[in-house]
């Protein structure tokens, strides 16, 4: 089952009273002596999606860290909306790893999250469910985790990470481990469920390529320590297709966003 489509409207443009605004001042992190942040600026606007990119090791993933509100900066401020992060459980995180449990079921994994913020289990699976369907998972309710591919783990991942419906989405290569073609479909999937997620969504990626497709704008971090080097804003009108990547302005776009990043971003 595909998911519902509001179809002609501009997917930059959020669900009224949603999305937040997510706003990042002057954010310094050190880790181990290490310098990682040196002062990064960054906002993304309600119901913007912004990739995030930069030389392996940058510190993307702290900053996204720091993002979510479970880790604090050693200095700098991060705010939602005008204020500052009170709890982390205000902003949705999906870490690298998919963390599926292998002994639930799809549908009990897909709940997990609503459970653990204290919903009923009844409650939860029930939302879980019509998610399932509206996300064309249905089918795989009551099967383990370990009987799917890597693309349907991702997308029950992201699935129960959105569930929780919160208006910011913090993504760290959701499909880092996949295949490319794999990695193709669930670009296309995630550029048709950004209607439903309704949600302000910054996404940590390794490839250009992706970041183009999907993002508003494409913020590159410089190597450690980082501060934000450049921002690409992305012209391509929505919904996209994968037409825009045999354009010259794409190819335009791409050859500067991999000389920002020093020829490393792929
Ligand atoms: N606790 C720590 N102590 C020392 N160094 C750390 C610690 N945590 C992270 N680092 C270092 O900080 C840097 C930034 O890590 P981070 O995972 O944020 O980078 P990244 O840009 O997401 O990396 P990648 O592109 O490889 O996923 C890395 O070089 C990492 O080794």
């Amino acid at each position: 089952m595909k998911p519902k489509l509001q179809t002609g409207e501009r997917h930059g443009a959020a669900k009224p009273g949603r999305a937040s605004k997510l706003v990042a001042s002057g954010v310094r992190v050190s880790r181990g002596g290490v310098e990682i942040l040196a002062g990064v600026d960054l906002a993304v606007e309600s119901g913007e999606f912004v990739a995030l990119i930069g030389p392996s090791g940058a510190g993307k993933s702290t900053l996204l860290g720091v993002l979510s509100g479970l880790d604090a900066p050693d200095a700098g401020t991060v705010e939602k909306d005008g204020e500052p992060l009170a709890r982390p459980d205000l902003i949705s995180y999906m870490p690298q790893s998919d963390g599926l449990l292998p002994w639930r079921s799809v549908l009990a994994n897909a709940a997990l999250g609503l459970e653990a913020t204290g919903v009923p289990r009844r409650q939860a699976r029930t939302a879980a469910l019509e998610a399932l369907k509206r996300f064309g998972l249905a089918d795989f309710a009551g099967v383990s985790p370990t009987a799917l591919s890597g693309g349907m783990r991702s997308r029950v991942a992201l699935l129960r990470t959105a569930l929780l419906g919160r208006d910011v989405l913090l993504l760290d290569e959701p499909f880092g481990a996949l295949d490319a073609l794999t990695r193709r479909d669930l670009r296309t999937w995630l550029l048709e469920v950004r209607e439903e997620l309704a949600a302000t969504i910054v996404l940590v990626t390794h490839d250009v390529d992706e970041a183009l497709l999907l993002a508003d704008r494409v913020v590159v971090l410089s190597r450690r320590p980082a501060r934000v080097a450049a921002e690409v804003r992305v012209p391509f009108e929505s919904p996209r297709s994968g037409g825009i990547e045999t354009t010259a302005e794409f190819a335009r776009l791409k050859g500067r966003l991999i000389s920002l990043l020093g020829g490393e971003g792929q």
